[in-house]
């Protein structure tokens, strides 16, 4: 057991009390990182001057509250059930974590700070490996994507997996509609006890539905989904996204040419580690063949990315099942090949950094966006930017010194 010996102010204490109540207790005196080891704390944060306070205090919020009994009650429920591989605390969490409201927000934080801290431990029983796998499945519509992970999810959750379905959906962020269609997907897997699927929410920004997703994920692992796939249409960034989230990121290619295929960005290719061109039965095994040596040489053309892994490209069809086990074992070869290497840790890692880094500029920009100099200022500035009356990088001077002097 990990014992965390600070020395902070009192919110940034309270909250690192709740985030470690259930794994790692806390204790919280003034006392020297020796005094700390003497003790026989295994994990020591210390914060001795007001700017480490500070640092460690704001992590959550700058102003967070003491849980009051109802929200100690309601977390405590949450976790129990989540740890506990409950579904309905794991649906009640993802919408704790997709919530706008602020105070919500804030529980769903401390949350996901204790679920991480139980996943840490069990990566840490797991030899410091990931305990779950993360796959990204992309294509454009009509694509295949829900009749693909129906029979590759009965073909895991018939394996003993527990599997995670996470979408995001870029079209419900901007017009509310639904590019993944409206009809029921996945009916039989949505009916399987071992299957978790949840569908994007149904509006906010890109960001923070992706965002939510990620959240999502760590959400999922904790409650024993050890393998959690994440959907996506490949419109928009939204599949840029979703590469940055996930462990592997798969592409499905219809067997169809010309217009069809002129959809599928070029640079999305490049993120793919793997291929899977659907559809490839009756009438539609010739092109889908087409298809697979097109792209073959494609991805030959190709910058290397990984050491221990070359993309691939593979056909298969969910109607006939005929080549979806094979597709499994690739990408089983793929996580075992990057775990033994080292790489898939790596990735995490820099995911996580690339992350922190996207909350930052979101979160920048709206606050930019939403001060009142800035906003008094924008309309007349663009004006005059478009006009050519004003240089693009003087008013981006002006908006600057507007937003930093109140
Ligand atoms: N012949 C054949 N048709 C398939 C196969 N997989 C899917 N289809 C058909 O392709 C169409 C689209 O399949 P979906 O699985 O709904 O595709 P999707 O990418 O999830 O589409 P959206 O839900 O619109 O995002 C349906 O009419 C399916 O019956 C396959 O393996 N072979």
């Amino acid at each position: 057991m990990s014992h965390v010996c600070h020395k902070m102010g009192r919110d940034g204490l309270s909250l690192l009390r709740h985030i470690s109540s259930f794994t790692s207790p806390i204790t919280a005196f003034p006392v020297t990182k020796r005094g700390c080891r003497a003790r026989g704390y295994q994990s020591i944060v210390l914060s001795h001057s007001c700017q480490h306070r500070r640092a460690v205090s704001t992590a959550v919020s700058p102003h967070f509250q003491e849980l009051n009994g109802p929200e100690q009650r309601l977390l405590n429920k949450l976790y129990d059930g989540l740890i506990g591989g409950q579904r309905a605390s794991l649906a009640e969490s993802i919408t704790l974590v997709e919530t706008q409201h602020p105070r919500k927000k804030e529980l769903a934080q401390v949350l996901l700070q204790r679920v991480l801290a139980y996943r840490r431990e069990q990566e840490g029983r797991n030899g410091g490996k990931p305990v779950a796998f993360r796959v990204g499945l992309s294509g454009p519509p009509g694509a295949g994507k829900s009749s693909f992970i129906e029979v590759v999810g009965k073909m895991l959750t018939g394996r003993g997996h527990k599997l995670a379905v996470l979408a995001v959906d870029p079209s419900s962020c901007t017009t509310g509609g639904s590019l993944m269609g409206d009809k029921t997907r996945m009916t039989e897997l949505s009916r399987d006890m071992s299957a978790f699927i949840r569908p994007s929410p149904a509006s906010g920004t890109l960001g923070g539905v992706t965002r939510t997703t990620s959240e999502a994920i760590v959400l999922c692992e904790g409650a024993g989904y050890d393998i959690v796939l994440v959907e996506t249409v490949g419109v928009g960034q939204s599949e840029f996204a979703v590469a940055d989230m996930v462990d592997m990121f798969v592409l499905l290619i219809p067997p169809a040419g010309g217009d069809e295929l002129q959809g599928i960005k070029r640079g999305i290719i490049e993120r793919a580690d793997l291929v899977v061109v659907t559809k490839s039965d009756g009438d539609l095994v010739v092109p889908a063949r087409r298809i697979q040596a097109e792209y073959t040489s494609a991805l030959k053309l190709l910058r290397k990315r990984s050491k221990a892994w070359n993309p691939k490209v593979v056909r298969a069809s969910s109607h006939t099942n005929e080549g979806i086990p094979e597709v499994w074992a690739k990408i089983e070869s793929y996580r075992d090949g990057m775990l033994a290497s080292g790489e898939l840790q790596r990735r995490r890692r820099a995911q996580q950094k690339v992350w922190m880094w996207n909350l930052i500029q979101e979160n920048v920009l709206s606050h930019f966006q939403s001060h009142p100099g800035v906003r008094e200022a924008l309309p007349r500035l663009e004006e005059r930017v478009t006009q050519g009356v004003v240089s693009p990088g003087l008013a981006a001077d002006m908006l600057l010194r507007a937003f930093s002097s109140s």
